[in-house]
């Protein structure tokens, strides 16, 4: 608990989450995230990240607490969960018959907006991010990363409190993984709070205020990019010879030697 914090907090305790009787995520429990942070969720594949994102989105069952602002996220009604949580799934539907415009529209259904304002306000998304050309185009006629940059658009329309994004930049060539990027910052700044699933630990420290790394469903770290990414916690959860080099503007560069020793994992 951070205790000089007073406003809404996401608060996760106990959280399991099982596939077919197999425990995914086991009792799971986080600090509590805030409102401003913008949240880099890491670990190696099939840890579990996409899951966390999917029980906070109540895609999937979960036990255990969720909690926003003192209340339980997993009593809400489906009108309430789409006004507190906008979530962006690792791709949209190739196959949806909908344009851009149309897919952000729906997303901002539940703000309740006249028609006209509506339109005005998923149009100025589409423009933030830089997709406003694309608007009219079906998602079935976008390449992968502009359909990605297409479910950042859907995730951002709901103007929700928490937004819940899988992989927003997998798909991106340089220039828009740095536009998406600074897109989600000033999100956060704006008081948002974000959680992002990245593989990019370089872009993971470059842009989140925290770090949290997730080994086969349990919290392995939760700190600042200086305190968890680390040599040592490469080692263990990536199970990679790595070093870490603090550059100039706190950048952090990550060079993998190579495959660690294989030690029997406890
Ligand atoms: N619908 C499902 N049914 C059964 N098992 C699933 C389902 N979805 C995910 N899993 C399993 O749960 C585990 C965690 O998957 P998850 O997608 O959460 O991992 P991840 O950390 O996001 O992985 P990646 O980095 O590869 O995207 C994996 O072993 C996966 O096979």
């Amino acid at each position: 608990m951070n205790p000089s914090h007073s406003g809404p907090a996401l608060e996760i305790q106990h959280l399991t989450v099982s596939y077919r009787n197999r425990a995914v995520l086991s009792d799971l429990s986080l600090p509590p995230l805030l409102p401003g942070q913008l949240v880099a969720l890491v670990g190696p594949n099939a840890t579990g990240k996409s899951t966390l994102l999917r029980a906070l989105a109540q895609l999937v069952p979960a036990s255990g607490q969720i909690r926003w602002d003192g209340q339980d996220l997993l009593a809400l009604s489906s009108a309430a969960l789409a006004r507190t949580i906008g979530y962006m799934p690792q791709s949209l539907p190739e196959t949806a018959a909908l344009n851009v415009l149309e897919v952000t529209l729906t997303a901002m259904q539940a703000q309740n907006l006249p028609a006209s304002a509506e339109q005005l306000a998923a149009m100025a998304v589409l423009e933030r991010l830089g997709i406003d050309d694309l608007a009219l185009r079906r998602l079935d006629q976008l390449s992968g990363g502009q359909r990605q940059v297409a479910a950042l658009a859907q995730a951002i329309a709901r103007d929700s409190p928490i937004l819940l994004l899988d992989e927003p930049t997998s798909a991106l060539d340089l220039r828009h993984q740095w536009r998406v990027m600074n897109t989600v910052r000033r999100l956060a700044d704006d008081g948002h709070l974000v959680i992002a699933v990245l593989h990019d630990l370089a872009l993971a420290a470059q842009w989140a205020d925290r770090i949290l790394v997730l080994d086969r469903g349990r919290l392995h770290a939760c700190g600042t990019p200086q305190t968890a990414i680390t040599p040592d916690m490469l080692r263990t959860v990536y199970r990679v010879d790595a070093r870490v080099q603090r550059c100039e503007r706190g950048r952090t560069v990550v060079l993998i030697d190579g495959p660690a020793e294989e030690t029997p994992r406890a």
